[in-house]
C-alpha cells in the first residue's frame, strides 16, 4: 500500500493535538482557557503601566452538555479593530514575537482556546474591545477556519465610546468541567494575585460565589523594554531572516552594530575578521557559507557584554514580601531579586521569596509556588526544574528541624525566552544556568531564614534560663530576709515579700514581659 501525503495548517495541527497547548480534557480546558485570557489581559495592562482591573465570570449555560460561558474583561490597551480577527482567528499570530518579557510568547493561547471551543459547541467567540483614545468600541463574533487557518467573521459592529473606555472583553463558550477544575482555577487566580498585588481581580464562579482580591499597592513594576537580539542567541536562519527583513542593504559591519545589542565598531571588526568577511560587504550579497562563518564567529567571540536585562521586568523583593505576608500571614518573610544572568543569548533573572511559620499550614514538603514571567505554574509540578532544586535542599541546614515544615518557597524566573517544556506553559526545562541560579537564590534567601531561626532560638534559651531563676526567688528571698532582719521572726514575712517582689520585678524586666497575665502564668508555673 502506498503512503498518502498531505499538508495541514497550524490550526488543523492544534485542533488535532489540543493537549499540546494544555487542552487535554474538559477540566483542564476550562482552566487553560481562563489562563490564556487572563494572561492576555495582564500583558495588555501591567506591561503598559496600567494598573490591572480584571473581571472573570464563569457561567454554566447548558447543564446537560456541560457548556460553560467564560468571560474575561480588562482595562488594558485594547486591540486595534483591524487586527482583532487575526489575533483571535489565525494560529501563530501575535504582537509578542519581539525580544521583551511578556506572559505570551507563542501566538497560540487564545486561538487554541477558540479551536477547542468550536470542537464541542457552535457559538463563536465574542470580542469587545476599544484601544486607548479610541472613539468607538468594537464588537466581533468569529470562529477559525481550521483548514485555512483564517478567521471566519460572523458579526462585526461598533458603537460610540462616550465614556472613554479602553480595554478588552472576551467571551468564550466551551465544554468544561467545573467540579474537577475548581480547585486549580481558584489556586491559579490566587497565585496570580500573589505576584500582581497592584492588580484587582473580581471572580464569579458558576456556583454564584464571588471573590474579590483588592489592589494592595499602586506600585507597578517597571515594564520591560523591547531590545535587539544578542549575538550569542543567533543562528543561520535568524540571520537570514533579519537580512531579508532589512529595507536598506547595509554594509555588514553597520548591520552588526545597528541591529544587535552589545556590538560596537571594534567588536564588529573583530567578529568579521574571525569570519573572514570584508566589513564593507553588503548584507544582501552574503552567501550561505559566509552566513555560517559569521554565525560561528558570533558564537565563539568571548568578549560581548552579557544580554541586556532591560527587556526583563521583575516583581521586586518588596512586592513579593508584601504578597507573601498578606496571603500566608507568616511569622517570617524574606525575598530577593538576583542579578541578571544569561543562557544561550537570552537574559534571565531569578527571584526568590520565602515565608515561614505563623499561619502557614505545616507540611512534609514546603509549599512551592512556581512562576515564570509572572505566570503561576500549577500543573506538572514534579517535572519542573524549580521543584527539582527545592527537593534537593536540606532544610535542616537552615535551622528547620520540624518534620512538618510551615514553609512556603516562591521562585520566579523571568526571561525573554522561558524554556517551557510545552506550549501549555506548565513546567520549565532544566537548563543548567537557570538551575544553578535558582539554587543560589534559594540558598541566599534561606540563609536569612537561618539567621532568624537561630536568633529566635537564642532568645528562647535566654528566656528559659531566666524562667528557671524564678524558681529560686522565694528561697533566696527567705534567706535574705532572715539575714536582713537579724532573725527577728515577726519581720521576716514582710521583708521576704519586699525582696521577692523586687527580684520578680528584675526578672520581669529582663524577660521583657509586658503582659501581666503571661507573667503571672510563668510565676505560677515556676513556683
Ligand atoms: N485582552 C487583550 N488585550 C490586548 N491584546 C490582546 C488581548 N488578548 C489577545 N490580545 C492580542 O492577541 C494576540 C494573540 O493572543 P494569543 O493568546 O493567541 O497569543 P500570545 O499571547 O501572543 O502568545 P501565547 O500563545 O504564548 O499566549 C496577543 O499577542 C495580543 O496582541
Amino acid at each position: 500500500m502506498s503512503e498518502k501525503f498531505a499538508s495541514i495548517s497550524p490550526a488543523e495541527f492544534f485542533k488535532r493535538n489540543p493537549e499540546l497547548a494544555g487542552f487535554s480534557n474538559p477540566a483542564r480546558a476550562l482552566y487553560q482557557a481562563l489562563r490564556e485570557m487572563v494572561e492576555n489581559s495582564l500583558d495588555a495592562t501591567d506591561v503598559h503601566e496600567i494598573l490591572p482591573s480584571i473581571k472573570i465570570i464563569i457561567d454554566l449555560i447548558d447543564q446537560d452538555k456541560q457548556i460553560y460561558k467564560l468571560t474575561v474583561e480588562d482595562n488594558g490597551i485594547g486591540i486595534p479593530p483591524h487586527v482583532v480577527p487575526d489575533a483571535f482567528g489565525r494560529v501563530l499570530y501575535s504582537s509578542k514575537y519581539v525580544i521583551r518579557q511578556t506572559r505570551g510568547m507563542y501566538g497560540l493561547g487564545v486561538k487554541a482556546a477558540v479551536l477547542y471551543s468550536q470542537m464541542y459547541q457552535d457559538r463563536p467567540v465574542e470580542i469587545m474591545t476599544s484601544p486607548i483614545n479610541s472613539k468607538r468600541i468594537y464588537f466581533f463574533k468569529l470562529k477559525i477556519d481550521v483548514t485555512k487557518n483564517e478567521p471566519i467573521i460572523y458579526e462585526r459592529s461598533s458603537i460610540l465610546n462616550d465614556k472613554g473606555f479602553h480595554g478588552t472583553s472576551v467571551t468564550l463558550y466551551l465544554l468544561g468541567d467545573w467540579q474537577r477544575s475548581k480547585a486549580r482555577i481558584y489556586e491559579y487566580i490566587k497565585r496570580t494575585y500573589i505576584v500582581a498585588p497592584y492588580a484587582e481581580f473580581f471572580f464569579k464562579d458558576p456556583e454564584g460565589n464571588v471573590v474579590y482580591y483588592k489592589r494592595l499597592t499602586t506600585k507597578i513594576p517597571e515594564p520591560p523594554k523591547e531590545v535587539k537580539p544578542h549575538p550569542y542567541g543567533v543562528d543561520i536562519e535568524l540571520l537570514k531572516n533579519m537580512i531579508a527583513k532589512q529595507k536598506n542593504d547595509y554594509e555588514v559591519k553597520d548591520f552588526l552594530t545597528k541591529e544587535f545589542q552589545s556590538v560596537g565598531d571594534v567588536t564588529a571588526l573583530k567578529i568579521l575578521e574571525m569570519a573572514k568577511i570584508n566589513p564593507d560587504k553588503k548584507i544582501k550579497s552574503l552567501k550561505d557559507d559566509e552566513l555560517a562563518r559569521l554565525t560561528e564567529a558570533m558564537k565563539k567571540f568571548e568578549d560581548f557584554r552579557p544580554p541586556s536585562p532591560d527587556a526583563l521586568s521583575v516583581i521586586g523583593a518588596d512586592l513579593i514580601e508584601l504578597s507573601l505576608k498578606n496571603m500566608f500571614n507568616p511569622e517570617f518573610v524574606a525575598a530577593l531579586t538576583r542579578k541578571p544572568k544569561a543562557y544561550q543569548g537570552h537574559p534571565f533573572i531569578v527571584e526568590v521569596g520565602i515565608a515561614y511559620g505563623g499561619a502557614i499550614q505545616p507540611m512534609e514538603e514546603p509549599l512551592v509556588l512556581r512562576y515564570a514571567n509572572k505566570i503561576p505554574l500549577i500543573y506538572d509540578e514534579k517535572s519542573d526544574v524549580i521543584w527539582k532544586v527545592v527537593e534537593e535542599i536540606d532544610w535542616k541546614r537552615y535551622g528547620i528541624e520540624e518534620e512538618q515544615k510551615p514553609l512556603v518557597v516562591m521562585v520566579h524566573l523571568c526571561s525573554t525566552k522561558v524554556p517551557y517544556k510545552s506550549a501549555g506553559k506548565e513546567s520549565i526545562a532544566d537548563v543548567e544556568e537557570i538551575e544553578k541560579e535558582i539554587k543560589n537564590g534559594i540558598m541566599e534567601v534561606s540563609r536569612k531564614l537561618r539567621l532568624y531561626i537561630s536568633e529566635k532560638k537564642k532568645e528562647e534559651e535566654a528566656r528559659k534560663k531566666m524562667l528557671t531563676y524564678l524558681k529560686y526567688i522565694p528561697e533566696i528571698a527567705r534567706s535574705l530576709a532572715v539575714f536582713a532582719t537579724d532573725d527577728k521572726k515577726e519581720l521576716i514575712p514582710k521583708v521576704q515579700d519586699e525582696i521577692q517582689s523586687k527580684l520578680f520585678e528584675i526578672v520581669k524586666k529582663k524577660l521583657d514581659v509586658k503582659d501581666e497575665e503571661e507573667y503571672k502564668m510563668y510565676r505560677v508555673e515556676a513556683l
